[in-house]
C-alpha cells in the first residue's frame, strides 16, 4: 500500500512502533500516542539503535485528544495506515475519528480483538476479571465493525486477534 503517514494509538515500549518503523520508508512519519512517556523511554535506546527515530514523532497524550487536534488542523485524509493497541473501552470512539483521519483506501487495524478467546466463550465462563472487563467492549467493537458499510472487514486468528478495517468512503 506504500504507506508513508500512520498513526499508533499505544506504544508502551515501542515493540509494535520500532516493527513499523522498520518496514517504512526513510521519508515515512509515525505519529506514535501514549500518556505514558517513561515505558516509550524505556524502549526508545532500541529505537536508536535501529536508526529509527527520524521516522517517528512520539506524543505523550490521550490519543482522542491528538486525533481531535488533528482534525481540528485540517488532517483528515492524510494517514495511510493506524495501529490501534489501546484502553479497549474507546476502540469504538477511536473507530469514527480514524475514519476521517485515515484516507479513503487506507488500513486501521485493531489489535487484540479476539481478546485471549474470550469472545467466543459462553458468558457465565470462568475467566479472570481483568480478562471480563474488556470482553464486552471488545464484543461489541466487532459487532459494530461487522455492520459498519464505511469499511472492508478481515479478521486474522494471529497473536491475539487482529481486526484490519478497510476505508471505503
Ligand atoms: C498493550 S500496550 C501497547 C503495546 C504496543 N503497541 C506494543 O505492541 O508494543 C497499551 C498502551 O496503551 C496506552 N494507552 C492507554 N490509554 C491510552 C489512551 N487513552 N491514549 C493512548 N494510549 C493509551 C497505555 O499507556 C499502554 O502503554
Amino acid at each position: 500500500m506504500n504507506a508513508k503517514k500512520t498513526i499508533e494509538v499505544g506504544v508502551f515500549t515501542g515493540y509494535s512502533l520500532l516493527t513499523t518503523a522498520l518496514i517504512f520508508p526513510d521519508d515515512g512519519k509515525i505519529i506514535a500516542i501514549d500518556p505514558d512517556r517513561e515505558a516509550y523511554k524505556a524502549g526508545l535506546p532500541f529505537i536508536q539503535k535501529a536508526n529509527m527515530t527520524h521516522k517517528i514523532q512520539f506524543i505523550q497524550s490521550d490519543a482522542m485528544k491528538v486525533m481531535n487536534d488533528f482534525l481540528a488542523k485540517g488532517e483528515e485524509g492524510t494517514f495511510d495506515f493506524a495501529f490501534v493497541d489501546a484502553d479497549k473501552e474507546n476502540y469504538i470512539n477511536y473507530h469514527e475519528q480514524l475514519l476521517k483521519l485515515v484516507k479513503v483506501g487506507g488500513i486501521i487495524a485493531y489489535d487484540n480483538t479476539q481478546w485471549f478467546g474470550t469472545v467466543a466463550a459462553p458468558e457465565d465462563d470462568d475467566m479472570l476479571d481483568y480478562l471480563k472487563g474488556c470482553r464486552g467492549h471488545i464484543i461489541k467493537l466487532n459487532s459494530f465493525l461487522e455492520n459498519d458499510s464505511r469499511i472492508e472487514l478481515a479478521q486474522l486468528s494471529i497473536g491475539d486477534g487482529l481486526t484490519l478495517c478497510k476505508r471505503l468512503k
